[in-house]
């Protein structure tokens, strides 16, 4: 097994040399489980996430995706190879909206500014900036159990946005919702994420690294697409897609590119034996 190298560059850095990107996986390899009976998930992958680029992470159940999310997050390391993500803490958005119960919107998103050291002062305000921009206006005073499933996933992308950090990593963040409101979601993050890299916008830009199984969901958001295989965990294919923003999940460029990378997808599902 190689060296482990985990190096985290604190957005603090001083350096005049601007990082060609936003994350970098660098040969990274994982496996669990005691020496003799290890699980290999992750095969030698390598990945550069550009500033401001918006990438999906595509592949059959169980082939690494969230395990390689981790790893970019920090939340694990590789057994081999090396992970950098050059604007500090990458802010994380998962399946389960992970607000507490007993906050309020508001202070659930106030909970994430304090922990950026933004002054108390500012909180309040900023707090409902960012529900205006998840457009839930109004919504600061509202206990999670009053939200939808919708609305909770508003808040913790606003939760997720207060981290003010330049590299968003999603996790299969809309799974869990209905058809129709994945739908509005997915034009909120487009929507959101092309405000963040307008050069007027006053922001340092946003790259996405967002995981998902879902080809069609893939194709409406990314400008890149890259199918893991399974078994070990390995970049496959990936696709540069052209299609202009904003798009809809039933256009038809959209659908032609998911009828093909579905293909590719059955193919590495076919191969590892999987269904
Ligand atoms: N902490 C861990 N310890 C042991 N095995 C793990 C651990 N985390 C993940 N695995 C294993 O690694 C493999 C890949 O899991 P992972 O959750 O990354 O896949 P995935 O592609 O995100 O799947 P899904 O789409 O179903 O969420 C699985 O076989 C899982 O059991």
């Amino acid at each position: 097994m190689t060296t482990t190298t985990l190096t985290k560059r604190p957005a603090t850095a001083d350096t005049d040399t601007p990082v060609p990107y936003a994350a970098r996986i660098d040969h990274v390899s994982k496996s669990f489980g005691r020496p003799g009976a290890q699980q290999h998930v992750l095969d030698d992958i390598s990945i550069d996430v550009a500033p401001g680029e918006f990438v999906c992470l595509l592949g059959a159940s169980g082939c690494g995706k969230s395990t390689l999310l981790n790893l970019v997050a920090g939340l694990d390391v590789p057994s081999a190879g090396a992970i950098d993500a050059p604007g500090g803490r990458p802010a994380l958005m998962f399946q389960e909206h992970a607000l507490f119960p007993w906050l309020t919107a508001g202070r659930n998103i106030e909970l994430a500014l304090r922990l950026r050291g933004v002054p108390r002062a500012e909180r309040r305000d900023e707090a409902e900036r960012l529900l205006e921009l998840v457009r839930l206006k109004g919504a600061y005073g509202k206990r999670v159990h009053e939200l939808s499933g919708g609305m909770r996933q508003r808040v913790a992308m606003a939760r997720a946005l207060a981290q003010d950090s330049q590299l968003l990593l999603m996790d299969e963040p809309f799974a869990a919702l209905d058809a129709i409101t994945r739908d509005v979601l997915h034009d909120e993050l487009t929507r959101i994420w092309r405000t963040a890299n307008d050069s007027g916008s006053g922001t340092g830009g946003l790259s996405v690294l967002f995981v998902t199984h879902n080809v069609r969901e893939a194709v409406r958001l990314a400008e890149r697409v890259i199918l893991l295989s399974s078994r070990p965990g390995r970049v496959a294919r990936e696709w540069q897609v052209d299609i202009p923003q904003p798009r809809r999940i039933e256009d038809a460029a959209v659908a032609d590119l998911s009828i093909e990378i579905t293909e590719q997808l059955r193919g590495e599902i076919r191969r590892h034996g999987q269904h």
